[in-house]
Protein backbone atom coordinates (compact mmCIF):
# COMPACT_ATOMS: atom_id res chain seq x y z
CA UNK A 1 0.00 0.00 0.00
CA UNK A 2 1.20 3.45 -0.99
CA UNK A 3 1.42 5.79 1.88
CA UNK A 4 -0.43 9.14 1.70
CA UNK A 5 1.73 12.03 1.60
CA UNK A 6 0.75 14.99 4.38
CA UNK A 7 0.73 18.83 3.04
CA UNK A 8 -1.47 21.79 4.77
CA UNK A 9 -2.71 23.80 1.81
CA UNK A 10 -3.91 27.22 1.98
CA UNK A 11 -7.63 27.79 0.34
CA UNK A 12 -8.02 31.20 0.75
CA UNK A 13 -10.21 32.38 -2.27
CA UNK A 14 -10.36 29.25 -3.34
CA UNK A 15 -13.46 27.30 -4.18
CA UNK A 16 -14.57 24.28 -1.97
CA UNK A 17 -17.88 22.25 -2.76
CA UNK A 18 -19.25 20.11 -0.40
CA UNK A 19 -22.03 17.96 -1.90
CA UNK A 20 -24.89 17.08 0.50
CA UNK A 21 -26.05 19.04 3.56
CA UNK A 22 -26.10 16.20 6.35
CA UNK A 23 -24.44 15.88 9.65
CA UNK A 24 -20.88 14.67 7.50
CA UNK A 25 -21.50 17.65 5.58
CA UNK A 26 -21.80 20.16 8.40
CA UNK A 27 -19.18 18.48 9.85
CA UNK A 28 -16.35 19.52 6.64
CA UNK A 29 -17.99 22.65 6.27
CA UNK A 30 -17.11 23.73 9.98
CA UNK A 31 -13.58 22.33 9.05
CA UNK A 32 -13.34 24.79 5.97
CA UNK A 33 -14.76 27.70 7.81
CA UNK A 34 -11.26 29.64 9.15
CA UNK A 35 -9.52 28.73 5.82
CA UNK A 36 -10.84 31.43 3.55
CA UNK A 37 -12.14 29.38 1.09
CA UNK A 38 -15.21 30.08 -0.83
CA UNK A 39 -17.84 27.58 0.75
CA UNK A 40 -20.45 25.84 -1.88
CA UNK A 41 -22.75 23.69 -0.26
CA UNK A 42 -25.20 21.58 -3.21
CA UNK A 43 -27.81 19.72 -1.30
CA UNK A 44 -31.75 19.91 -1.14
CA UNK A 45 -32.00 19.72 2.55
CA UNK A 46 -29.34 21.07 4.59
CA UNK A 47 -28.92 20.79 8.54
CA UNK A 48 -29.95 23.88 11.00
CA UNK A 49 -26.53 25.22 11.48
CA UNK A 50 -25.81 25.11 7.39
CA UNK A 51 -28.61 26.94 7.29
CA UNK A 52 -27.45 29.25 9.96
CA UNK A 53 -24.22 29.54 7.63
CA UNK A 54 -25.94 30.47 4.31
CA UNK A 55 -27.89 32.91 6.18
CA UNK A 56 -25.04 35.04 7.67
CA UNK A 57 -22.94 34.37 4.33
CA UNK A 58 -20.29 32.43 5.87
CA UNK A 59 -21.57 29.44 2.75
CA UNK A 60 -23.56 29.89 -0.26
CA UNK A 61 -26.13 26.89 -0.14
CA UNK A 62 -27.61 25.84 -3.43
CA UNK A 63 -30.55 24.53 -2.77
CA UNK A 64 -30.95 21.36 -5.35
CA UNK A 65 -29.57 18.01 -6.47
CA UNK A 66 -26.26 17.89 -7.37
CA UNK A 67 -25.43 18.88 -11.00
CA UNK A 68 -22.20 18.51 -13.06
CA UNK A 69 -21.78 22.05 -13.47
CA UNK A 70 -21.96 22.58 -9.64
CA UNK A 71 -18.08 21.77 -9.31
CA UNK A 72 -17.00 23.62 -12.17
CA UNK A 73 -13.46 25.74 -11.22
CA UNK A 74 -13.92 23.67 -7.52
CA UNK A 75 -10.10 23.00 -5.97
CA UNK A 76 -11.84 20.58 -3.22
CA UNK A 77 -14.66 18.28 -3.09
CA UNK A 78 -16.52 16.61 -0.77
CA UNK A 79 -18.93 13.91 -1.44
CA UNK A 80 -20.60 13.38 1.31
CA UNK A 81 -24.18 12.67 0.20
CA UNK A 82 -26.04 9.24 1.48
CA UNK A 83 -26.21 7.99 -2.10
CA UNK A 84 -23.18 6.04 -2.69
CA UNK A 85 -23.51 5.71 -6.20
CA UNK A 86 -24.30 9.32 -6.68
CA UNK A 87 -21.05 9.86 -4.44
CA UNK A 88 -19.20 7.72 -6.78
CA UNK A 89 -20.46 9.74 -9.80
CA UNK A 90 -19.14 12.80 -8.41
CA UNK A 91 -15.66 11.75 -8.38
CA UNK A 92 -15.76 10.45 -11.92
CA UNK A 93 -17.38 13.79 -13.30
CA UNK A 94 -14.04 15.55 -11.48
CA UNK A 95 -11.01 16.74 -13.31
CA UNK A 96 -7.44 15.40 -12.95
CA UNK A 97 -6.46 18.65 -11.09
CA UNK A 98 -9.84 18.54 -8.44
CA UNK A 99 -9.32 17.03 -5.57
CA UNK A 100 -12.53 14.58 -3.99
CA UNK A 101 -13.15 13.05 -0.76
CA UNK A 102 -16.06 10.24 -0.98
CA UNK A 103 -17.26 10.16 2.23
CA UNK A 104 -18.08 6.43 2.14
CA UNK A 105 -15.35 5.49 -0.07
CA UNK A 106 -11.75 6.01 2.03
CA UNK A 107 -10.14 3.71 -0.34
CA UNK A 108 -11.76 5.65 -3.60
CA UNK A 109 -10.85 9.20 -2.11
CA UNK A 110 -7.89 11.55 -3.09
CA UNK A 111 -8.22 12.46 0.32
CA UNK A 112 -8.61 12.57 3.69
CA UNK A 113 -9.80 15.22 6.25
CA UNK A 114 -7.57 14.25 9.29
CA UNK A 115 -8.83 14.76 12.91
CA UNK A 116 -7.20 18.16 14.13
CA UNK A 117 -6.10 20.55 16.77
CA UNK A 118 -5.51 24.25 16.22
CA UNK A 119 -3.31 26.25 18.41
CA UNK A 120 -3.45 29.70 16.74
CA UNK A 121 -0.30 29.15 13.98
CA UNK A 122 0.06 25.32 15.34
CA UNK A 123 -1.78 22.51 13.34
CA UNK A 124 -1.26 19.05 14.85
CA UNK A 125 -3.44 16.39 12.52
CA UNK A 126 -3.98 12.54 12.81
CA UNK A 127 -4.95 10.11 9.84
CA UNK A 128 -4.86 6.74 10.39
CA UNK A 129 -5.78 6.65 6.31
CA UNK A 130 -9.58 5.97 7.22
CA UNK A 131 -8.49 2.67 9.11
CA UNK A 132 -10.24 3.97 12.11
CA UNK A 133 -11.92 7.35 12.17
CA UNK A 134 -12.44 6.77 15.99
CA UNK A 135 -8.34 6.01 16.73
CA UNK A 136 -7.78 9.47 15.00
CA UNK A 137 -10.20 11.28 17.47
CA UNK A 138 -9.27 9.27 20.63
CA UNK A 139 -5.41 10.34 19.66
CA UNK A 140 -6.66 13.80 19.33
CA UNK A 141 -8.42 13.71 22.40
CA UNK A 142 -4.63 12.97 24.43
CA UNK A 143 -2.96 15.47 22.67
CA UNK A 144 -5.75 18.20 23.15
CA UNK A 145 -5.15 18.03 27.03
CA UNK A 146 -0.90 17.84 25.95
CA UNK A 147 -0.72 20.95 23.95
CA UNK A 148 -3.40 23.22 25.78
CA UNK A 149 -4.26 27.04 25.21
CA UNK A 150 -0.91 28.15 26.47
CA UNK A 151 0.20 26.93 22.67
CA UNK A 152 -1.72 29.90 21.36
CA UNK A 153 0.33 32.58 22.87
CA UNK A 154 3.20 30.46 22.94
CA UNK A 155 3.17 29.94 18.96
CA UNK A 156 2.87 33.33 18.54
CA UNK A 157 6.12 34.91 20.55
CA UNK A 158 7.83 31.92 19.09
CA UNK A 159 6.65 33.63 15.43
CA UNK A 160 8.34 36.72 16.85
CA UNK A 161 11.26 35.59 18.02
CA UNK A 162 12.19 33.45 15.17
CA UNK A 163 11.80 36.68 12.84
CA UNK A 164 13.68 38.79 14.87
CA UNK A 165 16.36 36.06 15.58
CA UNK A 166 17.13 35.36 11.86
CA UNK A 167 17.31 39.35 11.43
CA UNK A 168 19.45 40.21 14.26
CA UNK A 169 21.69 37.19 14.80
CA UNK A 170 24.59 36.53 12.16
CA UNK A 171 26.24 33.56 14.13
CA UNK A 172 25.38 30.37 12.92
CA UNK A 173 25.61 28.90 16.09
CA UNK A 174 24.76 31.57 18.58
CA UNK A 175 21.53 31.47 15.95
CA UNK A 176 20.93 27.40 16.94
CA UNK A 177 21.64 28.27 20.89
CA UNK A 178 18.45 30.73 20.27
CA UNK A 179 16.25 28.88 18.52
CA UNK A 180 16.59 26.22 21.00
CA UNK A 181 16.28 28.44 24.08
CA UNK A 182 13.24 29.69 23.03
CA UNK A 183 10.95 26.42 22.89
CA UNK A 184 11.46 25.15 26.13
CA UNK A 185 9.14 24.96 29.31
CA UNK A 186 10.78 28.39 30.50
CA UNK A 187 9.19 30.09 27.79
CA UNK A 188 6.13 28.05 27.55
CA UNK A 189 5.68 29.03 31.03
CA UNK A 190 7.05 32.36 31.06
CA UNK A 191 4.79 35.22 32.79
CA UNK A 192 6.79 37.71 31.07
CA UNK A 193 7.83 36.65 27.90
CA UNK A 194 9.70 39.75 26.03
CA UNK A 195 11.66 40.05 29.32
CA UNK A 196 12.82 36.25 29.23
CA UNK A 197 13.40 36.65 25.64
CA UNK A 198 15.98 39.86 26.12
CA UNK A 199 17.48 37.82 29.08
CA UNK A 200 18.01 34.87 26.74
CA UNK A 201 19.44 37.14 24.00
CA UNK A 202 21.46 39.17 26.28
CA UNK A 203 22.89 35.43 27.67
CA UNK A 204 23.61 34.92 24.44
CA UNK A 205 25.32 38.34 23.01
CA UNK A 206 29.39 37.65 21.69
C1 LIG B 1 -11.72 8.35 5.27
C2 LIG B 1 -12.42 9.49 6.01
C3 LIG B 1 -12.86 10.37 4.85
C4 LIG B 1 -13.19 11.77 5.20
O1 LIG B 1 -14.34 11.99 5.55
O2 LIG B 1 -12.30 12.62 5.06
C5 LIG B 1 -13.57 9.04 6.87
C6 LIG B 1 -14.46 8.04 6.54
C7 LIG B 1 -15.49 7.49 7.31
N1 LIG B 1 -15.80 7.89 8.60
C8 LIG B 1 -16.80 7.10 9.09
C9 LIG B 1 -17.36 7.18 10.39
C10 LIG B 1 -16.98 8.04 11.41
N2 LIG B 1 -16.18 9.16 11.27
C11 LIG B 1 -16.01 9.73 12.49
C12 LIG B 1 -15.27 10.92 12.76
C13 LIG B 1 -14.37 11.54 11.91
N3 LIG B 1 -14.06 11.12 10.65
C14 LIG B 1 -13.01 11.84 10.17
C15 LIG B 1 -12.33 11.58 8.98
C16 LIG B 1 -12.53 10.55 8.08
N4 LIG B 1 -13.59 9.74 8.03
C17 LIG B 1 -11.55 10.25 6.99
C18 LIG B 1 -10.42 9.36 7.48
C19 LIG B 1 -9.75 9.84 8.74
C20 LIG B 1 -8.65 8.94 9.17
O3 LIG B 1 -8.89 7.81 9.56
O4 LIG B 1 -7.51 9.37 9.04
C21 LIG B 1 -12.54 12.84 11.18
C22 LIG B 1 -11.17 12.40 11.70
C23 LIG B 1 -12.34 14.24 10.62
C24 LIG B 1 -13.55 14.92 10.05
O5 LIG B 1 -14.48 14.31 9.55
O6 LIG B 1 -13.55 16.15 10.12
C25 LIG B 1 -13.66 12.81 12.26
C26 LIG B 1 -13.17 12.85 13.72
C27 LIG B 1 -12.96 14.28 14.12
C28 LIG B 1 -12.60 14.44 15.56
O7 LIG B 1 -13.46 14.27 16.42
O8 LIG B 1 -11.43 14.79 15.81
C29 LIG B 1 -16.71 8.95 13.46
C30 LIG B 1 -16.62 9.17 14.96
C31 LIG B 1 -17.30 10.32 15.45
O9 LIG B 1 -18.15 10.93 14.80
O10 LIG B 1 -16.97 10.55 16.57
C32 LIG B 1 -17.37 7.92 12.79
C33 LIG B 1 -18.31 6.86 13.34
C34 LIG B 1 -17.52 5.72 13.97
C35 LIG B 1 -16.71 4.90 12.98
O11 LIG B 1 -17.25 4.43 11.99
O12 LIG B 1 -15.49 4.72 13.26
C36 LIG B 1 -17.20 6.19 8.06
C37 LIG B 1 -18.26 5.13 8.22
C38 LIG B 1 -19.63 5.67 7.79
C39 LIG B 1 -20.71 4.64 7.90
O13 LIG B 1 -20.84 4.00 8.93
O14 LIG B 1 -21.43 4.54 6.90
C40 LIG B 1 -16.40 6.48 6.95
C41 LIG B 1 -16.43 5.81 5.59
C42 LIG B 1 -15.74 4.49 5.59
O15 LIG B 1 -14.97 4.14 6.48
O16 LIG B 1 -16.00 3.78 4.60
N1 LIG C 1 -16.57 10.55 6.29
C1 LIG C 1 -17.12 10.50 7.48
O1 LIG C 1 -16.59 11.02 8.45
C2 LIG C 1 -18.43 9.79 7.63
C3 LIG C 1 -19.09 9.36 6.50
N2 LIG C 1 -20.32 8.82 6.59
C4 LIG C 1 -20.96 8.56 5.29
O2 LIG C 1 -21.27 9.88 4.75
C5 LIG C 1 -22.49 9.91 4.05
C6 LIG C 1 -23.40 11.01 4.55
O3 LIG C 1 -23.70 10.80 5.91
P1 LIG C 1 -24.68 11.78 6.73
O4 LIG C 1 -24.25 13.19 6.56
O5 LIG C 1 -24.81 11.21 8.08
O6 LIG C 1 -26.07 11.55 5.92
P2 LIG C 1 -27.42 12.36 5.99
O7 LIG C 1 -28.49 11.41 5.58
O8 LIG C 1 -27.54 13.11 7.27
O9 LIG C 1 -27.27 13.47 4.85
C7 LIG C 1 -27.26 13.17 3.49
C8 LIG C 1 -27.41 14.47 2.72
O10 LIG C 1 -27.25 14.21 1.33
C9 LIG C 1 -28.18 15.03 0.65
N3 LIG C 1 -28.46 14.51 -0.69
C10 LIG C 1 -29.17 13.42 -1.05
N4 LIG C 1 -29.25 13.32 -2.38
C11 LIG C 1 -28.60 14.38 -2.90
C12 LIG C 1 -28.38 14.85 -4.22
N5 LIG C 1 -28.85 14.19 -5.30
N6 LIG C 1 -27.66 15.98 -4.38
C13 LIG C 1 -27.18 16.65 -3.30
N7 LIG C 1 -27.39 16.25 -2.02
C14 LIG C 1 -28.09 15.14 -1.84
C15 LIG C 1 -29.41 15.03 1.54
O11 LIG C 1 -30.26 16.12 1.26
C16 LIG C 1 -28.77 15.13 2.91
O12 LIG C 1 -28.58 16.49 3.25
C17 LIG C 1 -23.05 8.50 4.19
O13 LIG C 1 -22.74 7.84 2.98
C18 LIG C 1 -22.29 7.86 5.35
O14 LIG C 1 -22.10 6.49 5.11
C19 LIG C 1 -20.94 8.69 7.79
C20 LIG C 1 -20.33 9.05 8.97
C21 LIG C 1 -19.01 9.64 8.95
Amino acid sequence: MNSNYPIMVKLEGKKAVVVGGGKVAERKVTGLLDSGAQIVVVSPEATEELIRLASIGKIDWQQKPFSEEDIHGAFLIFAATNDNELNQAIKRSAGDLQLVTIADDPEGSDFHVPSQIHRGRLTISVSTGGASPTLARKIREQLDHQFDERYEEYLEFLFLARQRILKEVKDPSRKRKLFTGIVSDEFLNSQDLEADFLRLMQKNDV
